[in-house]
């Protein structure tokens, strides 16, 4: 019997079948290539004789596009020979870039995981250590190009700075349902990083419209609230004395954090046992809470606008939530990266006393003309431009300033994500955005070098004024991500840094202890700021009375 091959072609994209067939002058059996359609049966087609394939490819498409032509009878041996060839490279066309171009697969991978290592364990303490160095090799042997590396919790694509404008609002990428898989937040010790993950985006929608809404109410109790916490942290030393950095901006800035709620930062130092800590928490919020619906109840209670417990709760709006784990979520995004560029920003500057001098002379002129306004802190250009640079870099142990992380922007896909160049990230995949951006010698003139000044220059630049600001987010600048899930917290994080700078830079001269080196802690693609840095703090008379300005 000799079967005809059948061709179905549609106007937009080709399928082809070429159903198993003889073609007896050449005796030559064309292999059967399968292309699966969920709308066809293959193996039903197969049986079938020519006419009932038309019939069945016809019935089968829903609506056959003008164009769509089924070829199969009356041709003579040169024709059906000539189409099964053309068939076979349409085929093997399709198969190499169709197919290929529909998965992430296809993009090199910087680290293949080593096939004796069974358990993965080798690796994924491999990636802890060296994580960084991988994505580093990866931005240079593909520079402006997808690649993969297998991460410690999967593999994962590093899409180009580029593309961050392309994937920056797709409703199928998420940044807090990756942190619910990588901090185990279905384990009841873990429970805080669900809060941020859930549907309604009740965290999300707090810190971006409550907590930003109120900023301007809070200038003014945040600057008192430096000045109890550095009195209480460093006081007022009329000689030089060292102080451990870290722990000490972690302390102050879990505290200047707490003026929001003024609950928590008993809480998260020991955020070691995390399950004490949670029942802790919920001992220190629950009286909280009873004591205010006492009050209500009574008609005693008046709710501020400046307080995350009433927020979330107006927020909820009778939804079900733990009011104990979302306080603590919210510290656990707010504090650590605060403090984090806190540290950065201070071992910078107490490199530099003339630029300490030139924020002074910023802070005098607009703290005395305007007072702790949210408009003045929008004026300290400079110390605005001092954080956003060292946030930009981070200085490196060995030769130069690098990224703060290596690559940014993780999400998670919980649907297919088509990339620009027509490949696939499938459901549970994950995606982050290189931060080569952040260095790119195009755009940032000697991007190693420390230089504040550079986003001074900005904005002066009529079309890219707004990209100089500390919250300002682009593929220049991910270290506060991107788009739909940017951080909501960075209007509040920018204010509380630089009212506690501002505090610290008038009130204390700042000097690094001699000989000082420092290094980062690195784990997998993050790079952390120094934890060990210790900094020489010695009173000073501020020119102004800062505890006295008014909002
Ligand atoms: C210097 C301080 C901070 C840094 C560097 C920082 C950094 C980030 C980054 C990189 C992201 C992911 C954004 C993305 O991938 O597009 C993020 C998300 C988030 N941050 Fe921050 N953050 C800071 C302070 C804060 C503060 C003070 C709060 C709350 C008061 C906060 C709350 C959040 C929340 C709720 C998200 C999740 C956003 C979402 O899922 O859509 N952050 N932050």
């Amino acid at each position: 019997m000799v079967e005809s091959p059948c061709w179905l072609v549609e106007s937009r994209y080709i399928r082809v079948r070429v159903l198993d067939y003889h073609y007896p002058k050449f005796s030559a059996r064309i292999p059967t290539l399968n292309f699966i359609d969920t709308r066809l049966n293959h193996q039903v087609l197969h049986k079938m004789d020519t006419t009932s394939w038309q019939s069945a490819l016809q019935s089968a498409l829903p609506k056959p596009t003008a164009g769509t032509t089924i070829l199969t009878q009356g041709l003579d041996t040169s024709q059906v020979l000539g189409l099964t060839l053309c068939a076979a490279t349409v085929v093997a066309y399709l198969l190499k870039t169709t197919n290929s171009n529909r998965d992430s697969k296809k993009y090199p991978v910087v680290n293949p995981p080593q096939s004796f290592d069974i358990t993965g364990n080798t690796f994924r303490e491999d990636f802890q250590r060296n994580g960084f160095l991988y994505v580093k090799k990866g931005n240079r042997l593909f520079p402006g190009k997808p690649f993969r590396l297998t991460t410690n919790f999967s593999k994962a694509t590093i899409l180009p700075p580029s593309w961050a404008h392309n994937i920056q609002n797709k409703p199928n990428l998420h940044f807090m349902k990756a942190i619910h898989q990588d901090f185990h937040a279905d384990y009841p010790a873990f429970k805080p990083f669900a809060a941020g993950s859930r549907d309604d985006r009740l965290l999300q929608s707090v810190v971006r419209t409550q907590l930003t809404k109120y900023l301007n109410k809070i200038t003014l109790p945040l600057s008192a609230e430096t000045k109890l916490a550095l009195d209480l942290t460093y006081r007022a030393p009329t000689e030089w004395k060292e102080f451990q950095l870290k722990d000490t901006l972690l302390n102050l800035i879990a505290r200047l954090s707490s003026c929001l709620h003024g609950i928590i930062q008993r809480v998260l130092p020991s955020c070691r046992k995390l399950l004490d800590t949670l029942n802790q928490g919920r001992e220190i919020v629950r009286p909280v809470i009873e004591e205010r619906r006492a009050l209500a109840k009574q008609g005693k209670y008046t709710p501020t606008n400046t307080d995350t417990i009433n927020w979330f709760k107006k927020a909820a709006a009778g939804r079900p939530y733990n009011p104990v784990i979302y306080q603590m979520i919210l510290s656990i995004a707010a504090i650590h990266t605060s403090s984090d560029l806190a540290n950065e920003t201070l071992i910078h500057l107490a490199q530099r006393p003339k630029l300490i001098s030139e924020l002074r002379q910023e802070m005098i002129q607009v703290l005395s003309t305007d007072g702790w306004k949210k408009s003045s802190l929008f004026n300290m250009k400079l110390l605005n431009a001092c954080l956003k640079e060292s946030q930009r870099l981070k200085r490196h142990p060995y030769k130069s300033n690098k990224p703060i992380m290596l690559s940014a922007m993780m999400r998670m896909a919980t649907g297919n994500v088509k990339l620009p160049d027509g490949t696939v990230i499938h459901k549970g995949k994950r995606t982050f955005i290189s931060t080569a951006g952040m260095s790119d010698p195009t755009f940032y003139n000697d991007p190693d070098k420390f230089d504040p000044y550079r986003f001074i220059r900005l904005h002066e630049e009529p079309s890219k004024e707004n990209m100089a600001h500390l919250i300002s987010t682009s593929p220049h600048h991910i270290a506060f991500g991107h788009g739909k899930h940017a951080c909501p917290g960075r209007f509040f994080a920018a204010n509380e840094l630089k009212v506690l700078l501002y505090h610290i830079i008038m009130k204390y001269n700042i000097m690094l202890p001699e000989g000082y080196v420092s290094t980062h802690r690195k784990a997998a693609i993050m790079i952390q700021s120094d934890p060990q840095s210790h900094i020489l703090l010695r009173a000073r008379q501020p020119e102004i009375d800062i505890d006295s300005l008014s909002g």
